[in-house]
């Protein structure tokens, strides 16, 4: 099932790219260099996290200034930043997480949600709403590819994007699961670099894990 209302589907998000880039802005003046490091690396849907008080206003800075990317937002907990994402201009909206009202609203909402689960039960609450794209935070944590390999035995046409603890030694194994579309994380954009400024070096791991995710 599809949310019509949704003006992007999950299917041609997670298809978009192997990996998508799990982005902390402190400095509203590092959205627009790191954005374009990320492009020029060879990825172009960016996840940029609620999780500083600048977040909203590079969210928004992002879909004016770098049409070129699709930018969406993390870290989306409830359904007021839900509204908040989609009226910045985010693209998508992903959660850590899942709660009925996050769900609900989500299923209403123009863009969309990408919540997340870390066990069975919570993705049931999830396909029981019409979800079948959703985010499996924290996996290695959760049980990483063990678990994802258990699950698509009961639930074979539902997709992930794991997240957490994923890193540039076991990013393709996730990738190599048949439930598996892209993976998150933070390593292509570790916060040396960005603290440094240093957009090359972005760009390079960047560029590294695009080749090796082929
Ligand atoms: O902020 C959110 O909404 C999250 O769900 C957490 C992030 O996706 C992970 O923290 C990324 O994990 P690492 O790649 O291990 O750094």
């Amino acid at each position: 099932m599809a949310f019509t209302n949704w003006q992007l589907q999950p299917s041609v998000l997670f298809a978009m790219g192997p990996v998508v880039p799990v982005i902390v802005i402190k400095d509203l003046a590092d959205a627009v260099p790191m954005a374009k490091a990320l492009l020029a690396g060879g990825i172009k849907v960016l996840e940029v996290t609620l999780r500083t008080p600048v977040a909203l206003e590079a969210i928004k800075l992002l879909a004016k200034q770098v049409p070129e990317a699709v930018v969406g937002a993390g870290t989306v907990t409830n359904p007021e930043q839900l509204a908040q994402v989609a009226a910045a201009g985010a693209k998508f909206a992903i959660s850590p997480g899942l709660t009925r009202e996050l769900l609900q609203a989500g299923k209403e909402a123009s863009i969309p949600l990408i919540p997340g689960i870390a066990s069975i039960s919570e993705l049931m609450e999830g396909t029981g709403l019409g979800y079948t794209h959703f985010k499996f935070f924290p996996a290695e944590a959760a049980g990483g590819v063990k678990t994802l390999k258990s699950i698509y035995g009961p639930f074979a046409d539902i997709r992930f994007c794991p997240t957490g603890g994923i890193n540039e030694q076991n990013f393709r194994e996730y990738l190599a699961l048949p439930n598996v579309s892209c993976v998150g994380g933070s390593w292509i954009v570790p916060d040396s670099a960005v603290a440094a400024k240093d957009w090359a070096k972005i760009t390079e791991l960047t560029a590294k894990a695009v080749a090796e995710a082929l």
